[in-house]
């Protein structure tokens, strides 16, 4: 069963990355089919309006909650799960890029301005998987950026997109933590040496070394990612 993902965006041009490289094989493999909808095709008034100004007050606009209900309702079904970038969000991680890359269908709804009206989540909540999702802690201009990156996060994990799942397993079994550095040819550049370990052929003395600088790296770039932490 392919995975489908329908975005839905005032700016589709921002997806034209995913026509690219890997997201592109990936659809021309079958395995997956991505289709971007123009939220504006959803509205009904001659302005082809989507924002206006926010109840209680404040600054910017929010998006009226209509057009996102008849663009959604154009590609839901019981089976999908809406996805709905916001700093608000839980934090998406690689679990979730697992998940989601299990998914029959995807619809990501990318909000600009200071967000879309909060009744789009609470009329589907009800009816299909809502997800608010966070991919950081600062603030994008809208949630495409956001829905591109887990857009890719996810698509590598479906089964069969990455050509070399052997890439897969390290990641999934790597220890709590960041990954070791990497090194390749040449073995001396500008006058730097790659590490003699790596040249030495021995397997477990290497599997030591870059558990160590994983840890080392952890603990300088991520603490917050140590066991026990
Ligand atoms: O800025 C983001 O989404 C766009 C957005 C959506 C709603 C209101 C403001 C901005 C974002 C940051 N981390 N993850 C998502």
């Amino acid at each position: 069963m392919p995975l489908r993902i329908d975005v839905i965006t005032i700016f589709p041009d921002y997806f034209a990355p995913l026509q690219l490289s890997l997201m592109g094989k990936a659809q021309q493999s079958g395995l997956v089919t991505i289709a971007i909808h123009d939220l504006r095709e959803f509205t009904s008034d001659r302005h082809r309006s989507v924002d206006d100004t926010p109840y209680g007050g404040g600054a910017g606009m929010v998006m009226t909650p209509e057009p996102w209900g008849q663009a959604i309702d154009a590609v839901v079904t019981d089976q999908s799960t809406l996805i709905v970038p916001t700093p608000a969000g839980k934090l998406f991680s690689q679990p979730v890029a697992a998940e989601l890359a299990h998914s029959t269908h995807l619809i990501f709804a990318c909000g600009r301005y200071e967000g879309i009206d909060q009744r789009v989540v609470e009329y589907y909540r009800p009816r299909i998987d809502v997800r608010e999702l966070s991919i950081g802690d600062y603030v994008l201009a809208g949630g495409d950026v956001a829905t591109l990156a887990m857009i890719e996060a996810s698509v590598r994990l479906v089964p069969g997109v990455l050509g070399n799942p052997e890439s897969l397993v390290e990641e999934s079994h790597q220890l709590p933590g960041v990954e070791y550095p990497s090194y390749t040819k040449p073995p001396t550049w500008r006058g730097l040496d790659v590490p003699e370990v790596l040249l030495s052929g021995h397997h477990d003395q290497i599997a030591r070394w870059r558990a160590e600088q994983s840890t080392i790296r952890t603990t300088h770039n991520r603490p917050d990612l140590l066991p026990g932490s």
